[in-house]
Formats: structure tokens, C-alpha cells, sequence
């Protein structure tokens, strides 16, 4: 019997962040869509917790207890008394350290893999719980579709998209830490008095009524001048992405991976293949969002 669940990306269309709170966090104004790339957690009983990763960027993935899904499942286990004597094998197809919520991904699809195998039926508010526990973007990686992360971006309110919507993703030749990512985010706002992060309704609206053009005038992010200044090479793919005709082309997250945003499919494929040739990355992927979170596909023995 093994149970495997599929998990989405995630891009965010607007990240407002606030100052550095006295735990080290920030407030987020986090506006999230999730994508059409996956990765896929597999769930089979074991004698002891065991993780194992295929994928290209396999390598990438630590296999220890460090790893989200082995905390996820350990974590699980522990609630409701359990030994988390389980195999979990993540075959990757998300960007490790892309900023486009790989991790979380595989966290949220171990806890959801595991509740199915060992008939834990925890409820949705106890998985949203740990999914917290675990880091600020797992539960928004559990519920999927579009949703306003507050607090430190965990506190989910689900969004209405009216239509969808056409992404290219360049993934960057290395990663980058997201922990980095904000203290130079708090470098480089030293000096400055740093607003409260609030939603832009001009982009709720947007994506309200599934209009490309209007959300591209309206995305935003404010991890972006801290991933530039860590890795300045990402300025040259967002000019690539833009010159070859994306309505927008930001970080996404905290980055390094980069997001273009087409009018539509054909359009997408047109920025991809340009920014393939161009130099400026590793690797292109075309996706749409929004797409449901974590999902159960193959329950079975
Ligand atoms: C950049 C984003 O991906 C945008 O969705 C998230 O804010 C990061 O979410 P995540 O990777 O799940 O992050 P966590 O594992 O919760 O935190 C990792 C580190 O990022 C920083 N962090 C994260 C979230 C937040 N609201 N404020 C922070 O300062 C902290 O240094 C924290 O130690
Ligand atoms: N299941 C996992 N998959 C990938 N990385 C993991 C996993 N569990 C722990 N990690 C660690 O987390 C680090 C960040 O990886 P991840 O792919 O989650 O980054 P990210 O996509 O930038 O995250 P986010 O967008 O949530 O900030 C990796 O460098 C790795 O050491």
C-alpha cells in the first residue's frame, strides 16, 4: 500500500513586506498563485523514516531529518502517537532554492501522504497547523488556487481568479537562501521607514477578473532589489524576459528563479524559446495558475 500525493509551485504576484519583527520574521502582505509544476510524494510503509529523491536537482535535496517532508511526517506521527516509520520518495520536478516553494511543496504532500496511509484523519485545521509549524509558505502549498498570505505570510485567505493566467519561469544557474534573502532585505532598508504590507486592490482586481494586462501592471516585489543585489546576473534575465515581449518579469519570491507573465499560451512559448537562447539562465519552464494544492492521485496497494 503507498499513497501518492501531487504538489504545486507557487509563484507570488505581490510580495509586500513589512519590517523585521523582534522574532526575526516579517509581515507579509503575500498575494499567492500556485502553478502547474509539480512534485510528487510517495508514502509507503517502512521499518524506519526513510526519504529518497529523484528528479533532476535530486542532488540538491537533503535526505536527512532536515528534509520538509520528514519533518512533516514526523511531525504527524508525533500528534497522534505514531512512530513515522515511513519511506518517502519526492520525485522533484520543483527548483530547489528557487524561491518557487519546493520545500514547502514536499512538506505539505508528505503530511497529506501520510494522514491518507496511516488513517490519521486529522482535520484540515490540524494539517493547516503543522503545515505553519513547518514554514510560512506550506499551508498555501496544501490549499493551492490563490490566496492572501498574512501574518508571516501562513494566515491564508482564499482569492477568486477569473480566469488563467500564462507563465514562463527561468530557473538561475545557483540558489539562493531565503533567510539571506531577507537580512539583506533588512540591510537595505536600514535607513528607511518601512510601511505596513498591505494587499493592492488594483491587483485583487485583477486577478479577480482574470486580466493579464492589468495584473502585469500591478505585480510586485519587494524581495526583488535584495535578490538583485545578491545576484546581480538576474537583471539581465528580466531584461531578456521583457525584451522578448513578457506584459511583466519579476523575481519570484525571494528568488533566483524569475517569472514572465504572457497574454497568452502561445505568447509564453515565444518568451521561452527566447529566453532559452539567451544566455541569461539554466533553464526555461512554461506553466498556468491558478491550480489546486496538494492532491491525493493514487491511493493503492
Ligand atoms: C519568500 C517566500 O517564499 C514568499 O512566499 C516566503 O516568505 C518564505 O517562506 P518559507 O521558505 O516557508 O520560509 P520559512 O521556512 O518560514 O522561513 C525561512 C526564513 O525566511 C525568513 N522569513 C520567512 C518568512 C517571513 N515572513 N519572514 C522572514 O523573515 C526568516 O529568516 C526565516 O528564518
Ligand atoms: N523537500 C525538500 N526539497 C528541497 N529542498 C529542501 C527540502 N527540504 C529541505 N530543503 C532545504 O531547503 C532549502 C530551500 O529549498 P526550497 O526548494 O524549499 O527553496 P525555495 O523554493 O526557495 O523555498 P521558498 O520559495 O518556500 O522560500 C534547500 O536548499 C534545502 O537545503
Amino acid at each position: 500500500m503507498s499513497v501518492t500525493v501531487r504538489v504545486p509551485a507557487k509563484v507570488n504576484v505581490q510580495l509586500a513586506v513589512g519590517a523585521a519583527r523582534p522574532d526575526g520574521f516579517h509581515d507579509l502582505a503575500n498575494v499567492f498563485l500556485a502553478v502547474g509544476l509539480h512534485d510528487e510524494v510517495t508514502a509507503t510503509p517502512a521499518d524506519a523514516l526513510r526519504v529518497t529523491c529523484s528528479g533532476p536537482d535530486a542532488g540538491q535535496v537533503p535526505l536527512d531529518r532536515t528534509n520538509l517532508a520528514a519533518r512533516a511526517a514526523i511531525a504527524l506521527a508525533g500528534r497522534h502517537g505514531l512512530e513515522p516509520a515511513v519511506h518517502l520518495h519526492i520525485a522533484k520536478d520543483i527548483p530547489v532554492a528557487g524561491g518557487m516553494a519546493g520545500g514547502s511543496a514536499d512538506g505539505a504532500g508528505a503530511l497529506l501522504a501520510c494522514d491518507e496511509l496511516w488513517g490519521t484523519n486529522a482535520s484540515r485545521e490540524e494539517l493547516l497547523d503543522i503545515c505553519a509549524e513547518l514554514g510560512s509558505d506550506v499551508p498555501f502549498s496544501l490549499v493551492g488556487g490563490a490566496a492572501l498570505g498574512t501574518g508571516r505570510g501562513e494566515r491564508l485567505t482564499g482569492l477568486e481568479v477569473g480566469g488563467s493566467f500564462h507563465w514562463v519561469f527561468a530557473m538561475a544557474e545557483r540558489g539562493l537562501s531565503t533567510p539571506a534573502v531577507f537580512r539583506e532585505f533588512d540591510r537595505l532598508t536600514e535607513t528607511l521607514d518601512v510601511p505596513e504590507p498591505v494587499a493592492s486592490q488594483e491587483l485583487l482586481d485583477a486577478l479577480a477578473k482574470g486580466d493579464p494586462d492589468a495584473l502585469a501592471a500591478a505585480v510586485s516585489n519587494d524581495l526583488q532589489p535584495a535578490a538583485l543585489s545578491l545576484f546581480p546576473e538576474l537583471a539581465g534575465t528580466l531584461a531578456a524576459g521583457r525584451a522578448a515581449g513578457a506584459l511583466a518579469a519579476l523575481v519570484s519570491g525571494s528568488g533566483p528563479t524569475t517569472a514572465f507573465l504572457a497574454r497568452e499560451e502561445e505568447s509564453a512559448r515565444q518568451v521561452a524559446e527566447a529566453l532559452r537562447t539567451s544566455g541569461t539562465c539554466r533553464t526555461v519552464r512554461t506553466a498556468s495558475g491558478p491550480v489546486p494544492g496538494a492532491t491525493v492521485v493514487a491511493p493503492g496497494r
